[in-house]
């Protein structure tokens, strides 16, 4: 329960809403308590007139009065809970939009490491499900529990000074029903919990079939695929019938025990009208009591549940939000950045696979220059890249920029300077012209279009019919893989910043469009730092200097030239990529 603290915050932004709804919930369920003593009257009334005791036209002046009292308070209270749930559902609607807000907030501070330890789903799953779990206590719960408090408050105390006896027999059921209800509810709850997981696993299983179903249809696996998916299928149409099974008890409980409360009073009222110690009229008062009680106490087993889920929820969102970034943003000072790079004895190991990706890694990248990345797979290009744009922070050893400790440096600044283009260039479900305005909002069609010819991309883009408009992704077209990496190219080069991180961003363009973006790049990164990784030795050649890694460790440095002149991998790998060049 102390999890549900966390809401505290946002109860406090609303008190005012809050405040007047609590009231207003308040005089609803006081103008419905009205009623039912009035429908008493009116029956004593018809009595009284039938045993002579009244005139007719008494009778039906009275009648006409508390008919009007009747519709009028009717009328009233449903305003108010018109009003009530006006003000309180909606603070509730604004408590799951901030919190859904703060979570997604904190989600963007937290770092790669974070992502990679936790799924995708599970991410999904707090800031909808289990908000929404949340939402149901900030709103449902609240106005449902005043309305219950007020009910018994001011009904039970009623009840009995009007008729005790009557009152102890009619009130004798609803505590079982409220237990019952409480104990269902908790069924209900984790079978569609389980029906809701299960959901989730089907959805998955699907989404990845529709994703790969060229691989599925190349392989001719749709009746394995098939095979499985019944299996799921079957697995879930049995959780869902289970539910359904206990889902079908809730009504027909409620309805038995609101049915045996009404036979007690009729039965328990009747003999004490007999008796002459209670008039007719009360025991149909005590009937709509019964009827106003039996939804509030069934409500109480409900209200129990959904608390207990929320704190649950709460319990899960607390865990992420509690996290922190391992990525701390101190910054020690304001500094542009240059450009500058050193690497001082780095080592770094990845978290998650323990695997020691650089170690003891020193060079030094001058502001402005052009520095080449090469290596087998896996020896770490990747990653030095990864370390410059502070995704990750060093195991040991210490990244320079411009002199100053990579730590000291304003991460927003620090990335702002940098244009990063991945290996596995990640483009949005969105236009192509919103792809590449991504790295500078403000950019004009016309440098949108300059740069897309830098990125040699521009003739491909105009050969779709809707040009920069063209949608990507699961809305739209396909890109193929060289022209996405291309588009993600232009991304990087309309930031204009002074760090450019190419990584193997160059491997699916053949080697004549390859030239021609290099050729562009040096353009565009004239007096810009730019590491380019790749296993190509054209994308190298140019480079000031070529860093040559293997297994983590710098193997060779140097020019083109000097490393041509020694023996070693560099050289072996340009006299084969020449060799099979000019076969
Ligand atoms: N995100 C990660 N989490 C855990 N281990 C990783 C991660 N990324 C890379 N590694 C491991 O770190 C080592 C270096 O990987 P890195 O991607 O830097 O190599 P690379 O030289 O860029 O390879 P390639 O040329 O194939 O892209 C590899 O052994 C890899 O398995």
């Amino acid at each position: 329960m102390k999890e549900l603290k966390h809401l505290n915050k946002y109860f406090k932004k609303y008190w005012l809403k809050l405040f007047f709804g609590i009231i207003i919930t308040i005089v609803a369920r006081l103008f419905q308590l009205i009623m039912p003593s009035y429908v008493n009257n009116s029956i004593t009334v018809v009595e009284q007139y039938i045993k002579a005791e009244i005139e007719k036209s008494t009778a039906q002046e009275l009648l006409l009065e508390y008919i009007l009292i009747i519709v009028g308070a009717a009328l009233l209270s449903g305003f108010f809970t018109f009003l009530m749930r006006q003000l309180i559902i909606n603070i509730s609607r604004y408590i799951e939009y901030d919190l859904k807000n703060e979570i997604f907030d904190h989600y963007q501070k937290l770092s790669l490491n974070f992502y990679k330890k936790n799924r995708t789903g599970d991410l999904m799953n707090r800031i909808s499900e289990d908000v929404n779990e949340v939402r149901m206590y900030a709103g449902p719960a609240i106005m449902y529990g005043i309305q219950t408090l007020t009910l018994f408050a001011c009904l039970i105390p009623l009840m009995f000074i009007k008729a005790p006896t009557l009152a102890a027999y009619t009130l004798l059921p609803l505590p079982f029903l409220s237990v019952l209800i409480y104990q269902i509810s908790k069924v209900i709850h984790k079978r569609s919990t389980i029906v809701q997981q299960y959901l989730s696993t089907l959805s998955t299983f699907t989404q990845e079939i529709f994703s790969g179903v060229s691989v599925i249809k190349a392989y001719a696996l749709e009746p394995q695929t098939n095979e499985d998916l019944e299996k799921l299928a079957i697995e879930g149409k049995e959780k869902s019938v289970s539910l359904a099974k206990v889902n079908a008890w809730f009504f027909p409980l409620m309805i038995l025990l609101i049915g045996i409360s009404n036979i007690l009073v009729i039965y328990i009222g009747g003999k004490q009208y007999l008796a002459g110690e209670i008039e007719v009229g009360l025991i149909a008062e005590f009937i709509l009591y019964v009827n106003m009680l039996t939804w509030p106490v069934a409500i109480v087993g409900w209200l129990t549940s959904i608390v207990q889920r929320a704190a649950a929820s709460q319990e899960r969102i607390n865990e992420f939000l509690n996290q922190e970034s391992e990525i701390k943003n101190m910054p020690t000072h304001e500094h542009t950045v240059k450009g500058k790079i050193e690497f001082k004895d780095v080592d770094f190991t990845y978290q998650d696979t323990n695997i020691n990706a650089l170690k003891h890694l020193s060079f030094t990248i001058n502001e402005g220059e052009t520095t080449a990345i090469i290596g087998k797979t896996g020896s770490g290009k990747s990653t030095i890249l990864d370390l410059v744009a502070r995704l990750y922070d060093t195991t040991s050893g210490e990244i320079l920029i411009d002199d100053e400790p990579i730590k000291n440096i304003d991460l927003t600044s620090l990335r702002e300077s940098i244009g990063a283009v991945p290996q596995d260039a990640f483009l949005f479900s969105d236009s192509i012209k919103n792809n590449i305005k991504f790295g500078k909002e403000d950019a004009t069609d016309q440098e949108i279009m300059d740069i897309a010819k830098d990125a040699v991309v521009h003739e491909n883009i105009m050969g779709f019919s809707k040009k920069y408009d063209t949608v990507l992704g699961e809305r739209g077209i396909t890109l193929s893989g060289g022209q996405k990496q291309r588009v993600s190219i232009a991304r990087a080069l309309i930031k204009k910043p002074q760090i450019y991180l190419f990584d193997d961003c160059l491997s699916a363009v053949d080697t004549e469009t390859e030239e021609e973006i290099l050729n562009n790049l040096k353009k565009a990164s004239k007096n810009r730092t730019t590491l380019i990784v790749s296993h190509r030795v054209s994308s190298a050649k140019n480079a000031d200097k070529i860093l040559v890694l293997d297994d983590g460790r710098l193997i060779q440095e140097g020019t083109h030239d000097e490393l041509n002149t020694r023996e070693g991998y560099y050289k072996e790998l340009y006299s084969k990529q020449l060799s099979e060049k000019e076969s």
